[in-house]
């Protein structure tokens, strides 16, 4: 379980690094970004706010583009961003696309030959990347969170959804909430888990499981750009507002007028989110 340290560059007085590592999981070396806040150096143990990025993003994206460590420095917690798939394995047909295969993930574990014994990003998400920050960084064990835009959106519900109690809370940018029922998802699907007659798709899709989930009270934060491109065809936010409310789960759909899908969007509200976060992290 060693890390590399690929980079570290000082920034709003915390230090934002990059990792590399073996994955059990996902069996390659696999990246993934640290933001350790300036409270670290008063030896305290932190929260850890945990961001999945989307379709065609690595590591890089969310670090560059964000600016969240200005708000995770002002706040005192840890992000940590992993790559959105395995890389550098050149499986037939990993890389035509940019909604399949590499930096196509889509936070599941895939059944289906040849992915499955590499494309296990739920399990490196919920399990093996925790058990690396826990062991490495100053984090308050189980003071963690979720978040994540577009597919890592969806990916951010799902852990939590799948996990109930895991995560002190949830929060979705432009999330593609009902994958059974868009391209992205209908593709990715039926690619790593087979066609849809197995049975299998809705135990990854946020829109089916907030009908059965069960344990600890949740609530959904839902971004939505409102000038996204994707938002009519792919995103399907309505769908899994529509299906909360049926089982009366908790769930807040933030419109934001004129916000198209980008990072400039990201940017724009993940103050907003962090602070959500950290309200229930702090509980
Ligand atoms: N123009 C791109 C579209 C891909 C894109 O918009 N990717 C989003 C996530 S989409 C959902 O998962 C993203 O975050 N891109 C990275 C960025 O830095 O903006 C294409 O068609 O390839």
């Amino acid at each position: 379980m060693a890390l590399t340290e690929v980079s570290c560059n000082k920034i709003f007085g915390g230090l934002q690094k990059v990792f590399s590592h073996k994955s059990k999981e996902v069996g390659c070396t696999m990246k993934f970004g640290v933001f350790v806040p300036p409270q670290a150096e008063e030896n305290k143990k932190l929260p850890v706010i945990y961001w999945l990025s989307g379709l065609t993003c690595s590591e890089a994206n969310f670090i560059e583009k964000s600016g969240a460590q200005r708000y995770a420095a002002i706040h005192g917690v840890i992000i940590v961003n992993p790559d959105t798939s395995p890389r550098g394995l050149n499986i037939p047909g990993d890389s035509e696309s940019m909604d399949f295969g590499v930096g196509a993930g889509f936070y599941i574990n895939a059944t289906q030959s040849p992915w499955k014994d590499n494309y296990r990003m739920f399990s490196y998400v919920t399990k093996e990347l925790i058990e690396i920050v826990n062991l490495n960084f100053p984090v308050a064990e189980g003071k963690q969170s979720i978040m994540g835009h577009s597919m890592g959106g969806h990916g951010a519900l799902v852990c939590a959804l799948k996990n109930p109690g895991l995560y002190k809370s949830v929060s979705a940018f432009a999330p593609i909430s009902n994958p059974l029922k868009c391209s992205f998802g209908i593709k990715a699907f039926t690619g790593y888990l087979g066609p849809k007659e197995t049975g299998t798709w809705s135990e990854w899709d946020a829109t089916e499981l907030v009908k059965k989930y069960s344990g600890p009270a949740l609530e959904l934060l839902i971004d939505q750009g409102m000038e996204d491109n994707f938002l009519k065809n792919q995103l399907l936010p309505e769908n899994l507002m529509e299906a909360c409310k049926n089982v009366s789960f908790p769930a807040i759909l933030k419109k934001r007028e004129g916000y198209d899908h980008s990072y400039y969007y990201v940017a724009s509200f993940i103050g907003e989110h962090i602070e959500y976060h950290m309200k229930n992290l702090t509980k």
